[in-house]
C-alpha cells in the first residue's frame, strides 16, 4: 500500500530545520516582542515570519491541506479540526524563552488526518534534537529509537509543568494546589523546559515520568503526542480519561499508573476549549 504521507513528513521535518535555522539567527536580534492573551503571553517577529515560512513552503507541496498555526490563529483564523489533512503548527514553542535566550525553543508540527496524528515532529532547534514520529511506526529522536521510563513508583519519579501565561489569581491559586500536591506526594522533582513540546519529547525520552499542563493549546501538543504515544507513553484529561488535544488539559506520562496518581492530586479547571472562543480572548 502507497504510504501518502511519507512525503509529507519528510518534508515537515525539512521546513523545521530550515525554520530552526531562522529562529537560531534571530535569537540575539529580534528584540520586538508583543503580547497576545496577557502581558506574558509574548509573541515576536520571529513567531510570524517562521509560521508564514512553514505555511508558504507546505501549500507549494500540498496546496489542498489546512492549517491551523499558532500566530495565524491569533490573527484571527479558525481553530477547527477538520477530517482533512491539516498541519498544526507552533512556529516557535517557547517563545518566552526566545526572548530570554533561555535555550529550550522548539518548532512543533503536527498532521493530522480524520482527526488523528499521523506524524509529529518537534525540533529542539537550540540543541539540534529532531524529534520525530509516524503513528504505528515508533518515535526517535535524531533517528535514535525513543522509549518512556519504566518508572512505576511516583516517589521515583520526575515531574514536569508549567506555569503557563495566565496570571489571574484563581487560576495561579489552582497552579499551585497542584503543584504543592504534587511535590508533596513527594516526587523527586519538579522540572519546566518552559514549552509543551520539549517536555513531551522528555516524557518520550524517559527523562520524566510526566508532564502535566491546564492551558496548553492544540498547536502545543498535536506533535509531542503522537512522540509520547509512539514511544510506549500514554495520554490522559487531567480529570481522567481520553485527551482531547483542543480541551487545553493533558497529562503524558509514562504509563497510566503514572498518570493516574498525579491526576489525583491535580486541581484541575478548564479553560475555553481552542475551537470554540477566538484566541484573541
Ligand atoms: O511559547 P508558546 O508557543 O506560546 O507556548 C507555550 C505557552 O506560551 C506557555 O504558556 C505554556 O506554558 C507552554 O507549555 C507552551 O509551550
Ligand atoms: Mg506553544
Ligand atoms: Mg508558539
Amino acid at each position: 500500500m502507497a504510504d501518502l504521507w511519507q512525503s509529507a513528513m519528510d518534508h515537515a521535518v525539512a521546513v523545521a530545520r530550515k525554520a530552526g535555522q531562522v529562529v537560531g539567527k534571530a535569537l540575539h536580534d529580534d528584540r520586538k516582542v508583543m503580547t497576545k492573551s496577557s502581558s506574558v503571553d509574548l509573541v515576536t517577529q520571529t513567531d510570524q515570519k517562521v509560521e508564514q515560512l512553514i505555511i508558504r513552503s507546505v501549500k507549494e507541496k500540498f496546496p489542498t491541506h489546512r492549517f491551523i498555526g499558532e500566530e495565524s490563529v491569533a490573527a484571527g483564523e479558525s481553530c477547527v479540526l477538520t477530517d482533512e489533512p491539516t498541519w498544526i503548527i507552533d512556529p516557535i514553542d517557547g517563545t518566552t524563552n526566545f526572548v530570554h535566550t533561555f535555550p529550550f525553543v522548539a518548532i512543533s508540527i503536527g498532521f493530522s488526518v480524520n482527526k488523528e496524528v499521523e506524524f509529529g515532529v518537534v525540533y529542539s532547534c537550540l540543541e539540534d534534537k529532531m524529534f520525530t514520529a509516524r503513528r504505528g511506526r515508533g518515535a526517535f529522536c535524531n533517528g535514535a529509537p525513543l522509549q518512556v521510563s519504566e518508572q512505576t513508583d511516583i516517589k521515583q519519579s520526575m515531574v514536569a509543568t508549567e506555569f503557563g501565561s495566565s496570571r489571574a489569581p484563581e487560576t495561579v491559586e489552582k497552579i499551585f494546589c497542584s503543584l504543592r500536591n504534587i511535590l508533596c506526594i513527594p516526587v523527586q522533582g519538579v522540572r519546566g523546559a518552559g514549552t509543551a513540546a520539549i517536555n513531551m519529547c522528555l516524557v518520550a525520552s524517559g527523562c520524566v515520568e510526566v508532564y502535566y499542563e491546564i492551558g496548553t493549546h492544540v498547536w502545543d501538543v498535536a506533535a509531542g503526542s503522537l512522540i509520547v504515544t509512539e514511544a510506549g507513553g500514554v495520554l490522559m484529561d487531567v480529570e481522567g480519561g481520553d485527551v482531547d488535544l483542543m480541551s487545553r488539559k493533558i497529562v503524558a506520562a509514562n504509563s497510566k499508573t503514572i498518570a493516574e496518581r498525579i491526576i489525583e492530586e491535580i486541581a484541575a479547571f478548564s479553560p475555553p476549549r481552542d475551537d470554540v472562543l477566538p484566541q484573541h480572548q
